[in-house]
């Protein structure tokens, strides 16, 4: 942990990150370096990933071009409750504005689209569809060497989540385009952009740009509770272990309660690594693993994500409304 200033010139707490290179050969020492973040904070940067800058860049620029397409055409594709995809306006969720698409699968370099996928049109945005959904598989193709490390972490197969129904064919991952922005011009002292929260998914792969906004809390206990920033660095991932990842690691790799803190704009793009919806989300530590223990019983990935949806989804509405 570090004191730092921030733009303002505030001191601000900051939680500094390990990092997980990813051009490191020595497999077992990433290994155990992700053990002992995900043991400890459940959040750490990947550099060294081999995206290109090119693909980063192009990545915000299609970003932008979305957001800043005019709002009819965003409410054509207006977020859609049976599928959790497409367009979340500003007001259902504080000071952001979010984008969500599902990858579909790549099959011979060719997208094979999920068929419930919201697409702006192209006659609007002429080949974003192409260049959002090759960000997506490249980043989830960096998620899938993250996820080996982390097999071989649990004592895994270094393959287990190469099965179909972990990150193959049949996964559900999602990306989500995040804008933050105030158009109602709120005067609350400290505004939140995302509520405090964990993320529903194996693991979560972030993007943001330069501007200041995540905050840690890694002990929800405690009280006051104590919230660090997390720091942009430029062209690396930050990832979160979610709650898919704590179940199947029998409770021992944590996810951190964050939270975004509004305080100029600022875009960021989440890739969150889901598996199939007909996946078994249980303990699967070796069974002679020592930390082998869970309190929460099997079930298929559709039934945890609908049930926890609907549970964020309410805490963050009566957040929002005690907070008006
Ligand atoms: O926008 C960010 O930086 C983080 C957003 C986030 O935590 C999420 O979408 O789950
Ligand atoms: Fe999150």
């Amino acid at each position: 942990m570090a004191d730092h200033l921030n733009a303002n010139g505030a001191n601000i707490k900051v939680y500094n990150l390990e990092c997980i290179d990813l051009s490191n050969p020595d497999i077992d020492q990433s290994a155990a370096l992700i053990k002992k973040v995900c043991l400890d904070s459940g959040i750490f940067y990947v550099t060294n990933h081999g995206i290109s800058d090119e693909l980063f860049d192009e990545g915000f620029a299609q970003t932008k071009r979305f957001f800043a397409m005019p709002e009819n055409e965003k409410m054509k594709i207006l977020w859609n409750e049976n599928h959790y995809r497409g367009y979340q306006p500003p007001v259902q969720k504080g000071y952001v504005e979010v984008y969500t698409t599902a990858a579909g699968v790549l099959k011979d370099g060719v997208v094979e689209d999920d068929p419930t996928n919201l697409w702006p049109s192209a006659d609007v945005l002429p080949e974003w569809k192409e260049s959002i959904q090759k960000y997506v598989h490249e980043t989830l193709n960096v998620g899938r060497r993250v996820a080996k490390l982390i097999a071989r972490a649990l004592g895994l197969d270094d393959d287990f989540f190469d099965l179909p129904q972990m990150f193959g064919d049949d996964n559900a991952t999602v990306c989500s385009l995040m804008h933050y922005t105030d158009q109602e011009n709120h005067s609350s002292e400290e505004k939140l952009g995302r509520m405090g929260h964990y993320d529903v998914s194996l693991i979560t792969l972030l993007a943001t740009d330069d501007a200041l906004g995540i905050q840690i809390c890694r002990d929800k206990e405690a009280k006051p509770q104590s919230w660090e920033y997390v720091l942009p660095k430029k062209r690396a991932f930050i990832v979160f272990v979610g709650e898919v990842l704590e179940r199947l690691s029998g409770d021992t790799f944590r996810p951190v309660l964050h939270r975004v803190v509004y305080f100029q704009e600022r875009y960021s793009i989440g890739v969150f690594l889901l598996p199939s919806y007909d996946c078994l989300v249980e303990n699967s530590l070796p069974p002679n693993s020592e930390e082998n223990s869970s309190k929460y019983t099997a079930e298929k990935f559709k039934d945890f994500l609908d049930f926890r949806y609907v549970d964020v989804t309410a805490e963050i509405i009566q957040k929002q409304m005690e907070a008006a």
